[in-house]
């Protein structure tokens, strides 16, 4: 049986790939900066928590790191922790930074240090690339991170790739855009924009506050994205992918979508408030996944349209309690 250790395991990533590596056969381990007080939400909508083994573990602390590497002795290793949220990077940069970058090099270095045959997977992210503009990001584009995030991500990138290289680890990056899901927080503006409009469409009267609609992302959908992680380890060679639908849209779809989706006309509903701006931020996010089509066999089933309804669809059984 392969032992698979998923570091941020309470997030919407940790909790699908924890499904997924169940249902392959995997003993699965995860862990959280404080296991004890932490209610793992996400697995217990999926029905898992049981299943799964916690422990605590905090990626900016070396000791914790090697001390769960000795114990739990894994076959593969999902890095999924650190500050998730580009908007909250730009009020807490320093957390994202140590977490994001000192925490893979952590985990690297412990890897290195044990000499054991682990495989890692590292999360990276679409926002190193900066804008796109309409063309869709490769693996061979420069990055230009626009936010503390991106900045700290493109390190953890870079820590990835050079213990690739200067000591033969088996590690690759799954260069992810975004991805969304029912486990979705509200902190990301497509359950922000789901739940108001759900709330909307059972009578409340609150006008639903956004930031500027006319960007563009490359949305799709969150569980079978956690497929291609998992893909990625079970290479030959490890390498970095893109992982992306290849086709973006405006935010202002994605509301106008959730909002008809409800017989709503979103224009009644929501304010554009300047306030929700970001300091920077990226007019175009596009990916082109050829290479993990052609690599991995992974292409997205599911688009933005797709991704709204099942969104939405979620959020209206959750709220009539079934
Ligand atoms: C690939 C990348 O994907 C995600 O990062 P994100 O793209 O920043 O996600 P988001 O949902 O916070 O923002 C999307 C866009 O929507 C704009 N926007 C407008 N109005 C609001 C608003 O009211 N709230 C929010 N959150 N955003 C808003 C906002 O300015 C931005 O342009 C993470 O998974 C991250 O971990 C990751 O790696």
């Amino acid at each position: 049986m392969k032992k698979a250790l998923i570091c941020g395991i309470s997030g919407q990533d940790g909790a699908y790939l924890a499904q997924l590596l169940l249902s392959q056969g995997y003993s699965v381990c995860g862990t959280s900066r404080d296991a004890q007080m932490s209610a793992f939400r996400n697995l217990v909508y999926l029905g898992i928590k049981d299943q799964v083994k916690l422990e605590s573990m905090a990626l900016t602390d070396f000791r914790s790191v090697l001390q769960i590497l000795t114990k739990i002795q894994p076959d593969e290793i999902y890095n999924l922790a650190g500050q998730s949220s580009v908007g909250l990077s730009f009020e807490q940069p320093v957390e994202t930074l140590e977490s994001v970058a000192t925490g893979t090099l952590n985990l690297l270095e412990a890897i290195r240090f044990l000499g054991l045959p682990i495989k890692l997977y590292n999360a990276g992210s679409s926002e190193c690339f900066g804008d796109t503009g309409g063309i869709g990001a490769t693996e061979t584009t420069p990055f230009r991170p626009r936010s503390p995030y991106a900045v700290a991500k493109a390190a953890a990138f870079w820590e990835v790739a050079n213990y690739r290289e200067a000591y033969g680890l088996f590690a690759c990056s799954g260069i992810l855009f975004n991805h969304e899901s029912p486990l979705r927080p509200e902190r990301f503006v497509t359950q922000k924009i789901v739940a108001a409009a759900c709330r909307i469409a059972q009578g409340t009267k609150e006008k639903l506050y956004l930031g500027n609609i006319q960007i563009q992302r490359d949305w799709g959908w969150a569980p079978e994205y956690v497929e291609a992680m998992y893909l990625m380890l079970q290479q030959k060679q490890p390498d970095d992918y893109v992982i992306a639908t290849g086709t973006s849209s405006s935010l202002e779809e994605f509301v106008a979508s959730a909002f008809a989706s409800l017989n709503l006309d979103w224009q009644n509903h929501v304010v554009v408030d300047q306030s929700l701006f970001r300091p920077t931020d990226l007019a175009v996010g596009k990916g082109n996944p050829a290479k993990a089509k052609q690599q991995l066999g992974w292409a997205a089933k599911y688009k933005m349209q797709d991704v709204v309804k099942m969104m939405v669809a979620a959020r209206l059984e959750n709220i009539s309690g079934k």
